[in-house]
């Protein structure tokens, strides 16, 4: 085994999916010191991926990059300087150039672009509206996978790194790769009560739904690609999805080499 003790696992079958249950042996070393374990956790907007790999990360004790942080920080930048999201060369420049400083503690968010403290500012409503322009541009694309990549072998390859391509292209070599999803009632409900209930229905739309559309043009996150779990948080609670992603760390760290 993989350097990862545990006492029980057990799986039950939901509605959605299977949950499986992960509870480490009391004092368990839950991770072998200094072995590569890339986390690679993709899905759609609201299903939990940044809570959820934070949590993740803290009790395996790795870092923890958030991508879907960078295209934000590339719609700030824009926005600040009044690019226009509909030139394409431009935008894709201020990828290029971006001076951007971003925390990789799942303790400690913390985005700054060109000095300015931003880690706000991207999660406000208008930079949500905005970003799918930057996130369907391909060069952008290629710059952030490019910083992705650098910043995970950075990290010795120790890390939890969550998105929307990170399974099926930035890290598809990740010892771990999951699809987290939970169902659109589920996700609009969590969304609005993570904005302290501010929104109308036709804003969590639009935030939600509407922008999970126009990214799949670039990203698969709807379907686990081959050889990716899927864990589905619809009826499960915070708790209880955090245990079911480290019985997917177990058992993929469990599973015999090339099987
Ligand atoms: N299993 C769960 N049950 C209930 N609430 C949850 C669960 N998982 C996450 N949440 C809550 O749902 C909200 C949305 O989660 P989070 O921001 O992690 O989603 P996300 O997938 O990263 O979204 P986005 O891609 O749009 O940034 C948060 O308030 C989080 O605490
Ligand atoms: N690997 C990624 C990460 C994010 N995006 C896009 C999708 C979103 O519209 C935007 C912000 O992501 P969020 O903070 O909501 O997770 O960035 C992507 O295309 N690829």
């Amino acid at each position: 085994m993989a350097g990862i003790a545990v006492t029980e696992l057990n799986s039950q079958s939901t509605e959605h999916g299977t949950a499986v249950r992960y509870t480490p042996a009391p004092g368990a070393e839950p991770l072998r010191l200094g072995r590569p374990l890339v986390v690679a956790i993709d899905g759609p907007s609201g299903s939990g991926k940044s809570s959820v790999s934070k949590e993740v990360a803290r009790q395996l004790r790795l870092a923890y990059l958030d991508t879907g942080a960078m295209y934000r920080a590339v719609a700030w930048d824009c926005l600040d300087r009044d690019v226009d999201l509909d030139d394409g060369e431009l935008v894709e420049a201020a990828a290029r150039t971006l001076d951007l400083e971003l925390s990789t503690s799942p303790d400690a968010e913390r985005v700054v672009v060109r000095g300015a403290d931003v880690t706000d500012a991207i999660r406000e409503p208008r930079i949500s509206a905005s970003v799918s322009a930057v996130a369907t541009n391909l060069g952008v694309r290629d710059e952030l996978i490019r910083r992705q990549r650098a910043i995970i072998a950075a990290h010795g390859r120790r890390m939890v790194v969550e998105g929307r391509d990170i399974t099926t292209v930035v890290a598809r070599d990740a010892e771990v790769r999951l699809l987290l999803t939970a169902s659109e009632e589920a996700r609009l409900r969590r969304r609005g009560a993570q904005l302290g209930g501010t929104q109308s229905v036709e804003d969590l739309l639009e935030q939600v739904v509407a922008r999970d559309a126009k990214d799949s043009a670039v990203a698969s996150f709807t379907q686990a690609a081959d050889g990716v779990y899927t864990v589905d948080s619809s009826d499960l609670d915070f708790d209880q999805t955090v245990d079911a992603v480290l019985g997917v760390v177990h058992a993929a760290l469990s599973r015999p080499a090339g099987a």
